[in-house]
């Protein structure tokens, strides 16, 4: 069976629910979205954001283990979502506009077209946002509110780090902030419901676009070409027994996420032609960028017992970020942290380390992480998991900002303000004191923030280290885009779920631009 479509986009995640949504925004084209997952539709599970932490290495989840990390924690996971909407359906929700001077530098490396003075446009265009400002949307699809401050433990801990020298500062104000703190927005309704890419861009307009079709259940894989032209898909029927074809008249977007979009990628013949040799895949365009410059956040925590009741109910349980710089001069924070109003524990109690239902945590996380990684096919077959090595702290900057993570969050918590929440400190605990054993503490329990992006980056036509143009053009080929986290030239300083949407909605104006 083989159907016909003007777009054919795969991945009805943060991005690519935008680009179908927008893309089917003409009533003269035809778009198909190809999700793996199930629809998300009706489904409290997902709906709910603050039960979003229940569905880390659920059904929902294609959880991928990471290869053997040399110096980091092994027995860490990359959760990603299968469901619609991707891992907008089982994020925190935790919304930033992302900061001007990286969108700049991402225009500074060859994505023309990048900068802020281009992208806060999209930002404005997609929100509908609570907080003070012109430069604020009011009206697009996605929303944006500011968390209620209400739980006690957390306001005493925004006093603390004034206490430190960290101002209470607006967040996703149009500048960035580079020191201090605050209740993050958060795209969730005022009912609780989060307001995932699905929720926001498609459950509106699902079944009433007649030249829009979302398909659920179904697994692409590869991209077929006839000679260089990407023509369509193949997908796997939901019976899980045959393979489907979709043909796209004009063009095939990508936006399986910066683990399945270059697996995707390799699996149709673009990558590293020795890779692809390697696993018995025809090479169509030899791409050394494709799966070669994974980054992330990584994150680490520290957590006490807390002297009195912690909330028993909140937006989705990390209500607090705060930013800071480790080295001085910087225009962007090189720290983050999150605060967790739960026990963090998932890779400490393995390690021994003790634990309490009643605690709080702070993970600092290094926001422009140096080390790199990969994502490699694991064999031909597409239901294999790729490899994915984010070969974590291999670049000693990254373990240097950590360890200066789990040092101020104690200068913080042990400021006046918390004296009447801060117990004992469980993990790491008090014993572990020098920069040698903060580190060695780091390397096995650390986590991520689930920020994996940038394994197929856009860069100048002319950059052959990039596999992706500046209008999100595969290089080598015709008719065929990725528009995800994966294009990002570098990961963005802050939490990357809503730039990713802006992708999506960039990607919808540039192909528009591009067919008229
Ligand atoms: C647990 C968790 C918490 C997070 N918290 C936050 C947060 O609070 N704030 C924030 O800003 N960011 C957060 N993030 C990160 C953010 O959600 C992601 O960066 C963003 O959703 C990535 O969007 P994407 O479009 O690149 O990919 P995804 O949203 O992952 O979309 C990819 C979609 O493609 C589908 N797919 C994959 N392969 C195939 C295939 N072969 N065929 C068909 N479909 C396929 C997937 O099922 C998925 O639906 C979090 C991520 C996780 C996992």
């Amino acid at each position: 069976m083989t159907d016909t479509f003007d777009y054919v986009v795969v991945g009805g995640g943060s991005a690519g629910a935008a680009v179908a949504a927008r893309l089917s925004e003409d009533p003269d084209v035809t778009v198909c979205l190809l999700e793996a997952g199930p629809s998300d539709v009706g489904d409290k599970a997902i709906l709910e954001l603050k039960r979003w932490m229940a569905l880390l290495e659920s059904g929902y989840d294609w959880d991928y283990l990471v290869e053997p990390q040399a110096n980091g924690n092994s027995f860490m996971r990359h959760a990603r979502a299968r469901v619609l909407g991707g891992c907008s359906s089982h994020n925190s929700c935790i919304a930033f506009w992302a900061p001007a001077e990286d969108l700049d530098e991402w225009e500074s490396m060859g994505a023309t077209g990048w900068g802020a003075k281009d992208m806060f446009p999209l930002f404005k265009r997609l929100e509908t946002n609570d907080g003070p400002g012109d430069h604020h949307g009011r009206s697009g699809p996605v929303t944006i509110r500011s968390v209620p401050p209400k739980d006690p433990c957390g306001a005493a801990l925004l006093e603390a780090c004034a206490q430190q020298g960290i101002p209470t500062t607006e967040f996703n104000s149009g500048r960035t902030v580079v020191h201090g703190a605050n209740w993050f927005q958060i795209n969730a309704r005022e009912d609780g419901t989060r307001a995932s890419s699905s929720v926001s861009y498609l459950h509106p307009i699902m079944g009433k676009r007649p030249n829009l079709e979302v398909r659920t259940q179904a697994w692409v894989k590869k991209v077929t070409f006839d000679g260089t032209r990407a023509t369509g898909v193949q997908y796997l029927d939901p019976d899980l027994i045959h393979t489907r074809t979709v043909a796209a008249r004009r063009e095939v977007v990508l936006s399986a996420g910066a683990i399945d979009t270059p697996k995707l990628l390799m699996l149709s013949g673009i990558g590293p032609a020795e890779h692809l040799r390697e696993v018995g895949v025809d090479v169509l365009v030899d791409s050394p960028g494709v799966g070669s410059t994974l980054q992330d956040h990584p994150e680490g925590v520290i957590g006490w017992d807390a002297k009195q009741p912690m909330v028993t109910d909140s937006t989705q349980w990390w209500e607090i970020g705060i930013f800071t710089t480790t080295e001085p001069g910087l225009d962007r924070p090189d720290l983050m942290f999150h605060y967790g109003s739960v026990p963090f524990d998932m890779h400490t109690v393995r390690q021994g380390y003790p634990t309490s239902e009643n605690s709080f945590c702070l993970t600092p996380n290094v926001t422009r992480a140096r080390s790199t990684g990969t994502v490699r096919l694991r064999s031909r077959d597409f239901r294999d998991k790729p490899k994915v090595d984010p070969r974590y702290f291999t670049d000693p900057h990254d373990m240097r900002v950590m360890t200066a993570g789990i040092k101020l969050a104690r200068e913080i918590v042990a400021q006046p303000a918390m004296r009447e929440w801060a117990g004992a400190e469980l993990y790491p605990g008090p014993d572990v004191r020098t920069d040698d054993e903060i580190a060695d503490y780091i390397r096995r329990t650390h986590n991520t923030v689930y920020h994996p992006a940038s394994s197929v980056p856009m860069g100048a036509a002319d950059d052959p280290t990039k596999p992706l143009d500046a209008r999100l053009r595969v290089k080598g080929v015709q008719g065929l885009r990725v528009a995800d986290a994966s294009v990002m030239p570098f990961l963005v300083t802050v939490n990357p779920n809503i730039t990713t949407m802006a992708i999506g909605e960039k990607c919808s104006d540039l192909i528009k631009e591009d067919n008229r």
